[in-house]
């Protein structure tokens, strides 16, 4: 079984390569791993480059290829964006390997890794254990989880021509606030290596609403759109969906809009989908958690000064997120306060399906950013992004060990 380990050195703060030295490389020698090639990524998408060469090169051997990969989220979707889309020749030619990922948390966020081995209480420092996890299932030969991929199209408006564009994520495919963040954190990445940066970003967007329609498409065995239902805390259906006519429209403006698969968090406290985990899905599918300002009974109209008074609730489902993911049990009062108590009407929508559709208002310039895992991309004028949960094949596809 080809062994691969990959690691990114300037990822979070820039770690990987001592900890690779000194902890990974050794444990994998320790617990009789032969190493075939290891490789320090030395640019954005050389990760992806590194995966594929490995592919071709060891294209004799039909099993998993399995990767031992220090890095972030982003660096991880390189790997599986660049081998799904690669044009494999010889043996390999359209029969992609099935690659098994061995996880090592080197990014700033690691969302992915913190959802698979969720980490100790705040303010308990990561120590080099908590970070082999992943490394000591793989030398157990311990379980593997196949990996969901989110798999978005980018389409132009048809009078253009253009092929659509598809764009793979493994752990988040958002618009709105938190791909605003993304785009504008990004920026702040040098002067700011750690989290602080999304904070910030957080604050300079923080009166933005996105106008778009959307449709929320059912998964294949649920066959209808499910909604979160904080007084029986269980999915139900939702109340626009049925067998006959399962997809929902559903209408800005919209002050958050993000889907994960495979995570109930984005950072280690960042619970923003914790029903993934409380309530795992039973096929591939998107969990959707959207805050629409007009569900508050006191807001029925888009003006800087409503913008202004929504933050306080977007701050407070943003923080509530931090706190155990207790956004999705939030409701209104009558006065459009937050409450745990009564029955007024849920501050989040929380979805699970299939997939959904975003159309972004041809006015609204930010309503037409999208997050794939952390890469920003633009949806074009009178274009749209439609994502769908896809679960891997029999024979291909990725895994990770936990
Ligand atoms: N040698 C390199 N020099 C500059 N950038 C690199 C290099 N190698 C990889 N990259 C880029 O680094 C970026 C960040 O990596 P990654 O997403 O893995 O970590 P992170 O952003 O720190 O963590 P997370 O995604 O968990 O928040 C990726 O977009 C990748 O393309």
């Amino acid at each position: 079984m080809p062994l691969l380990v990959i690691y990114n050195p300037v990822c979070g703060d820039s770690t990987a390569k001592s900890f690779f030295e000194a902890s990974v490389l050794p444990r994998l020698e320790s617990g009789g791993k032969v190493v075939d090639e290891i490789a320090a990524t030395e640019s954005p998408g050389h990760a992806g480059k590194i995966l594929v060469d490995f592919v071709q090169k060891h294209q004799g051997s039909s099993g998993e290829i399995v990767v031992v990969l220090g890095s972030g989220d982003g660096t991880l979707n390189e790997c599986i964006t660049t081998l799904s889309s690669a044009q494999l020749t010889g043996a390999r030619a359209g029969a992609p390997p099935r690659v098994v990922f061995v996880l090592v948390p080197s990014g700033t966020a690691n969302a992915l890794y913190s959802t698979l081995f969720p980490p100790p209480l705040e303010g308990t420092t990561l120590d080099a254990a908590y970070r082999l996890k992943s490394v000591e299932s793989f030398l157990a030969g311990s379980k593997t989880i196949p990996i969901t991929l989110a798999i978005t199209t980018l389409s132009s408006p048809p009078s253009t021509r253009k092929r659509p564009q598809a764009r793979i994520s493994a752990v988040v495919v958002s618009t709105c606030l938190h791909a605003s963040i993304l785009k504008d954190s990004e920026v702040l990445r040098k002067e700011m290596p750690g989290l602080d940066r999304f904070k910030v970003a957080a604050e300079q967007n923080s009166k933005t609403w996105y106008n778009s329609s959307v449709k929320l498409l059912p998964a294949a065995v649920a066959e209808v759109v499910q909604i979160y239902d904080p007084s029986t805390k269980t999915f139900v259906d939702h109340p626009e969906s049925d067998e006959e006519d399962p997809i929902v429209d559903i209408y800005g403006p919209f002050a958050y809009f993000l889907a994960t698969v495979n995570v109930d968090r984005l950072e280690p406290a960042f619970m923003i989908s914790p029903l993934a985990s409380q309530i795992p899905p039973t096929e591939a599918v998107c969990d959707l958690v959207i805050v629409r300002p007009f569900c508050s009974p006191i807001v029925s109209s888009d003006t800087p000064e409503t913008r202004a008074a929504f933050v306080k609730t977007l701050w407070a489902v943003l923080g509530a997120a931090y706190r155990n993911g207790s956004h999705v049990d939030l409701k209104y009062d009558a006065k459009g306060e937050i409450t745990t108590e009564g029955d007024g009407p849920s501050v989040v929508e929380y979805i699970r399906c299939g997939g959904w559709e975003w159309i972004p208002d041809d006015e609204d310039e930010k309503a037409h950013f999208l997050c794939n895992d952390g890469a920003i991309s633009t949806i074009e004028k009178e274009g749209r992004a439609v994502c769908s949960a896809a679960a891997p094949q029999d024979n291909s596809g990725f895994l990770v060990h936990v």
